[in-house]
């Protein structure tokens, strides 16, 4: 008998394929992501939930008595309560390094974009404002050989590293949980302490995870350490940053700019201060948004999936915050 799987966003046809020829699938077929209370509706038999970020916590848990597995389609995990999935013996995984370079990509485009105001110089050409006579109205600040600075040195942190040492020149600071002594030699990279990256790097690009460590990890604090020529960013998670200082240190000019893939309130709302400022760039939340890297996550998340609900042990299995 195959086991009843509840998927609650669109996947690509492979992954859904697949999934059929192991799971009995029920998906939601709305527009836009799946609402709370029709998820929680629809989860009586299922025995497994694949998913892209919504809360799994104790009160979705008990609308699911069967449920044996839980898949995100994305290396982030802080959507997970682990706590109470391990008390009822649920399998949690993610889909870990295989958008290390789409996600790396992305963020060496938000470092070029920010520092050489592409998306703000873009509107000043289509808009007409170019003149003739325009010259340091339109300057910028160098990339190559500048300090990259990266904060939670992982898959992502590690693939931005490399784009920075060997791409652009640039010289590597980071800061981790635990030093990386592999990486230290691979990439001549040196370990600062926070406040010490703060205040050396150029580039100061925020990758950890999503935990109560690292929730409003750069405040106040952090953005006063930093050069007036520092450009901050963030592609982890919006609430690993207090949005509020990050405001304030863009308006007093603490710092140059930011480039931001990731917001506390996703959609960002569309009068959020943020989104007023032309040295901010930002983006929809599309660190690892390429069809090939999408497909290729949602498929290890359907594998994942189907490994945990045959008895197996998935090679990405989470069980605690990293
Ligand atoms: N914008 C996007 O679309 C996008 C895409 C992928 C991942 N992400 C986010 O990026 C995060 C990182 O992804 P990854 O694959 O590199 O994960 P990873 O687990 O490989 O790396 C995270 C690193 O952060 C470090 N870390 C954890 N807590 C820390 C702390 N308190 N201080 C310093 N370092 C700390 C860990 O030791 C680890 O080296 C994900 O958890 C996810 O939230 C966003
Ligand atoms: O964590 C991830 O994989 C990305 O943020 C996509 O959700």
């Amino acid at each position: 008998m195959k086991p009843t799987i509840f998927v609650t966003r669109p996947v690509p046809e492979e992954a859904e394929a697949y999934l059929r020829e192991h799971c009995l699938v029920d998906k939601w077929e709305g527009d836009g992501p799946v609402p709370r209370d029709r998820l929680l509706e629809r989860l009586g038999n299922a025995e497994g939930l694949l998913t892209s970020g919504g809360k799994i916590d104790a009160e979705l848990l008990d609308h699911a008595p069967r449920l044996r597995a839980v898949s995100n389609i994305s290396v982030g995990y802080n959507n997970f309560d682990l706590a109470a999935m391990k008390a009822r013996g649920i399998i949690g995984t993610n889909t870990p390094e295989v958008l290390n370079d789409t996600v790396a990509d992305l963020i060496m485009g938000l470092i070029l974009s920010a520092a050489r105001r592409i998306p703000e110089l873009d509107r000043y050409v289509k808009e007409g404002r170019w003149q003739r006579s325009d010259d340091e109205i339109l300057f910028g600040l160098d990339v190559h050989h500048k300090k990259l600075g990266i904060v939670g040195m992982g898959g992502i942190g590690e693939a931005v590293a490399r784009r920075g040492k060997f791409g652009f020149g640039m010289s590597v600071l980071y800061h981790n949980r635990h030093r990386k002594p592999e990486a230290e030699a691979a990439l001549d990279a040196s370990y600062l302490t926070l406040p010490e990256l703060m205040r050396e790097a150029d580039f100061i690009v925020l990758m950890t995870p999503l935990t109560p460590e690292t929730k409003g990890l750069i405040g106040a604090a952090e953005f006063a350490l930093m050069k007036e020529t520092a450009i901050f960013i963030n592609a982890s998670r919006g609430a690993t940053v207090d949005e509020s200082a990050l405001v304030e240190a863009l308006k007093s000019g603490q710092i140059y700019g930011a480039g931001l893939d990731v917001f506390e309130h996703e959609p960002v709302a569309s009068d959020h201060p943020l989104l007023t400022m032309p040295n901010v760039v930002t983006l929809p939340h599309i660190g690892s948004a390429t069809e090939h890297t999408r497909n290729q996550m949602a498929m290890i998340a359907a594998q994942n999936l189907v490994l945990a609900l045959k008895g197996h042990t998935p090679p990405n299995v989470v069980r605690e915050l990293k």
